[in-house]
């Protein structure tokens, strides 16, 4: 459940009479997502989302959010557009939090994931990155290689409660990381968090992308990378490599790949997966037993890692 601040129908009321999409008629908490409080709203012109920022996202990376949603929708790609008021403004204030409302996407993330849907994300992705390119504004990755230490420092005390010897690999891990991490790969803007649940379908064509919250600037060997561990390995942990092969094939059909970012994939991959084990570990070890989101399984990541620590080379990601 990720609805962190209540909202009540006359305060809701009166902000979205400032936007030009008629009269409120009802609302609902969405239970789904972790950072921010949604909500579906229906209004006299249709179903909008609106957002409560929550702590967790930085309120002065806002307008690189919202600046970067509508250059993307300009340039075709399906995303969620902030609305403007009636003095122009995306972003206001509801119940005391930075607030917006969205565009509505239809369609539905995957809840079993089929080797076409891997397809359609390396489409999407790749379109993604290319409309970003001339996206003026900049935000760094400040969940990049050289943050992953503290994160680490931060959950060491317990990381061996997860599992014994936890702590040490990933500290070992960040050894190898650190010296190697290719920086010098094209970069662009990324969408960094293009997991299932931030990915729409309408069948089995995809419908647009959500949830934009960890968008930055860095490689794009690295939001491949992360597509790739969230959607190629099925729940036991096996690698399947069909649906690599049609993620990344279907990717270079719109912004092919150099050989640089091909021999750096099973290190970029590695990176990726330890990004996510590391915020999963930190969220586990730190979410209170009540809380009201409960936290993801940080050793899902173990194993990903694992796989690609025994790669030697992007061949086996099924690249010719
Ligand atoms: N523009 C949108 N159109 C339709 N549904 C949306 C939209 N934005 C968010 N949602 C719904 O809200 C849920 C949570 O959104 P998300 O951005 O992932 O939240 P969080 O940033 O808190 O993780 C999504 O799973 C989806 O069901
Ligand atoms: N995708 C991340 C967690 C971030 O959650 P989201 O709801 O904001 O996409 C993970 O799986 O660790």
């Amino acid at each position: 459940m990720a609805v962190y601040t209540e909202v009540s129908d006359d305060e809701l009321s009166t902000f979205v009479e400032r936007f030009s999409i008629g009269a409120l008629l009802s609302y609902k908490g969405i239970a789904e997502g972790v950072e921010n409080s949604n909500y579906i709203i229906q209004t006299e012109q249709g179903p909008f989302i609106l957002t409560l920022y929550e702590k967790r996202v930085n309120e002065a990376d806002l307008p690189f959010f919202l600046n970067l949603l509508e250059h993307l929708s300009e340039r075709e790609i399906t995303c969620p557009v902030p609305l403007k008021d009636d003095k122009g403004q995306a972003l206001g204030t509801l119940a005391g939090r930075p607030a917006a409302i969205f565009t509505f996407l239809s369609g539905m993330w995957p809840r079993k994931i089929k080797p076409v849907h891997c397809g359609e994300l390396g489409r999407a992705l790749a379109e993604l990155h290319v409309a970003g390119r001339d996206f003026p504004m900049k935000r760094a990755n400040d969940l990049g290689v050289m943050d992953w230490r503290g994160l680490l420092n931060q959950c060491l005390e317990h990381a061996d409660d997860v599992q014994v010897g936890l702590g040490e690999k990933l500290s070992a891990e960040l050894d190898y990381l650190e010296p190697r991490w290719p920086i010098g790969l094209p970069k662009g803007i990324i969408h960094a968090d293009a997991f299932p649940d931030n990915v729409f379908f309408r069948g089995e064509k995809c419908s647009g992308l959500i949830d934009f919250y960890f968008a930055c600037h860095d490689i794009f060997a690295y939001d491949l990378a992360i597509c790739m561990n969230a959607w190629c390995f099925e729940k036991d942990g096996d690698f399947n490599v069909t649906k690599a092969r049609l993620l990344l094939s279907n990717y270079r059909k719109v912004r092919d790949f150099s050989t640089e970012e091909v021999d750096a994939l099973p290190m970029v991959a590695r990176g990726a997966a330890t990004r996510f084990l590391l915020t999963r570990l930190y969220d586990w070890v730190n979410t209170p037993k009540d809380a009201l989101v409960k936290p993801k399984d940080p050793m899902e990541y173990f194993k990903i890692l694992k796989f690609h620590q025994s790669v030697r080379s992007a061949a086996e990601y099924g690249l010719q």
